[in-house]
């Protein structure tokens, strides 16, 4: 059992408390200017990762409270109890063991008592060969062919971590072989994902843990009805449909030949799930060897987070600093700002890896709590962001801690775009530390030889007040391996913050609630008759589709 203690009754807590009064009164500019030692203080690397947390509105008593409050919440222990397959997931009563999909080293986990690595190599095995039969051609479709394109019909965790894997990897990816995802049940994404697609020459991944996931479910059917308007014989269903999935009697009643299904367990969490039989369309894309790479970062970084200092541990800082904003600053949010376009769907992934999973505001003692809990997690791409939304982290009422991340050596080094790039994530990081003051706005608006009015004018629209905080990652380069530790990374923060929030992580009860509701709704739309039963707002909504549809 996990141990359970409201963090805001710590020591450490009330330390923070007191100390966050002071320090918040501080520039960053004056931390600089007080520790010229302050980025081989504050950074950490690991192999070709490199965060530097010197950005951020602490000092050394800053990170020893932080630390502190890590071991009077049992961190140690927690970490422990996760990586040795104790059900720590309790509401689910399950173990939380995505950490041994990537266990490269094979040392026995055991769950229930049974060592579970004999079944992820043979899972492992079975991609393997799959993938390379995919790859050569040598697995073909019902008339021969090889397999030009797979589809990935997924939704959340059997969606969002391929999706961003496969996007991330691009320039890993085989030529002549395409991977599509199909996630809403809207039945646009379906329709427009097959638009150009040969049913001779596409095999469809249905991806789901359950196999019960409506929008899956309905979008596995339509995929089928499509193959077989051209193929006819069900017969040829096995050729291009393959199952992924920890319920295998769901999987053989849709209709998926057993020896077509990749399996996984119940201790793979759907947001946690890429490293399993998930990421199958990652190992199609980019090969298996290159799979295996991302599962060894993975791993690195699991070791790194199991056997570190917690003030040299990438994952316990970042958790640390984002718990410092939230609790103590009041920060709602966090941005995640990748100047990689390859990640362009890094902060969409982490949406539903960090809110599904610390969206909660009960305790693991089972009643509320009274503090803040996940924040809220969003991003672009940089420079992008840069034009649309950065106006309001320099300048706006909010206080929006940001991770940047970037590669030193890009995937496509055209003329002179890196260094361009790169230019702007340093730029950026700096000026919203260092802002600008009003002394330093007029002595620019003189310079540009404005009127005296002007100047008095504009001078307080110029004004940065900067002190706004920044994690950088500088990676080497988005090689599969340093994605898989860049991954890990953010999955052991938010680890990191359940335990100290002291919620459950690892279940997601909040998407219940929808899924019942309109569970219930959906045979009320089968007919034209007025709906009065629910609410007036949810009827006058009802009726008024049902009279223009
Ligand atoms: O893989 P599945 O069982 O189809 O689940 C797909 C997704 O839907 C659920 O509602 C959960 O919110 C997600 O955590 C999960 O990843």
């Amino acid at each position: 059992m996990l141990p359970s203690i409201p963090f805001d009754q710590t020591a450490a807590y009330r330390k923070l408390k007191t100390h966050h009064k002071s320090i918040s009164k501080k520039h960053l500019r004056e931390l600089f200017a007080e520790d010229p030692r302050r980025f081989n203080k504050f950074s950490i690397r690991l192999g070709d990762i490199l965060l530097d947390y010197s950005k951020n509105r602490i000092n050394g008593r800053t990170r020893a409270y932080l630390v502190q409050l890590a071991e009077e919440c049992q961190l140690g222990d927690a970490i422990e109890q996760m990586f040795t397959g104790e059900k720590i997931n309790a509401t689910e009563n399950r173990a939380v063991l995505h950490t041994a999909l990537r266990n490269r080293s094979n040392t026995p986990v055991l769950v229930d008592g049974k060592d579970i690595m004999p079944d992820v190599n043979e899972v492992l095995e079975k991609m393997k060969e799959f993938s390379t039969q995919v790859r050569s051609g040598a697995w073909k479709g019902y008339t021969g062919k090889k397999i030009t394109d797979i589809v990935n019909v997924g939704i959340g965790g059997s969606d969002l971590g391929p999706v961003m894997v496969t996007e991330a990897l691009k320039s890993y990816g085989k030529k002549g072989l395409n991977v599509h995802f199909v996630s809403n049940v809207d039945g646009t994404h379906i329709a427009e994902a097959l638009k150009n697609l040969d049913p001779e020459t596409t095999l469809f991944m249905i991806a789901s843990k359950t196999f019960t996931t409506q929008e899956t479910m309905a979008n596995a059917h339509s995929a089928r009805s499509w193959f077989l308007e051209s193929a006819r014989e069900a017969e040829h269903v096995k050729k291009h449909f393959v199952a992924i999935s920890t319920n295998q009697e769901k999987v053989e009643e849709f209709g998926i030949d057993p020896a077509n299904m990749f399996g996984f367990w119940d201790w793979v969490g759907g947001r946690y799930s890429l490293w399993s039989a998930i990421g199958l369309s990652i190992a199609c894309f980019i090969g298996f060897q290159n799979f295996e790479q991302l599962l060894a970062g993975a791993y690195d970084m699991d070791n790194h987070f199991r056997h570190t200092k917690f003030e040299r541990n990438m994952p316990v800082m970042l958790a640390l600093l984002g718990i410092w904003y939230n609790n103590f600053f009041g920060a709602q949010t966090e941005a995640i700002l990748p100047y990689d376009q390859y990640l362009h769907r890094f902060a969409a992934y982490f949406q539903q890896g960090d809110m599904e999973s610390n969206g909660k505001y009960v305790g693991r003692d089972g009643q509320p709590v009274d503090y803040q809990t996940g924040p809220v997690i969003w991003g672009e791409p940089g420079t992008n962001g840069q034009h649309a939304f950065y106006q309001l982290i320099h300048q706006g009422t909010k206080l929006i801690p940001c991770d940047f991340i970037a590669p030193a050596i890009s995937h496509n080094p055209l003329a002179d775009h890196h260094k361009m790039l790169l230019s702007n994530f340093f730029a950026q990081t700096e000026a919203l530390m260092n802002g600008k003051t009003a002394a330093e706005a007029r002595a620019e608006l003189e310079a540009s030889e404005k009127s005296a009015e002007e100047v008095d004018f504009l001078t307080p629209f110029k004004v940065f007040e900067g002190n706004r905080p920044t994690n950088s990652i500088l990676v080497k380069k988005i090689t599969p391996r340093v994605l898989g530790s860049l991954i890990a990374l953010y999955e052991h923060k938010i680890f990191v913050q359940g335990i100290i929030w002291n919620v459950f992580s690892f279940d997601q009860w909040g998407v219940e609630l929808g899924k019942q509701l309109a569970n219930k709704i959906y045979p009320e739309l089968q007919n034209d008759w007025p709906i009065s039963d629910h609410d007036s707002s949810t009827n006058g909504l009802i009726n008024l589709y049902k009279n223009w549809r």
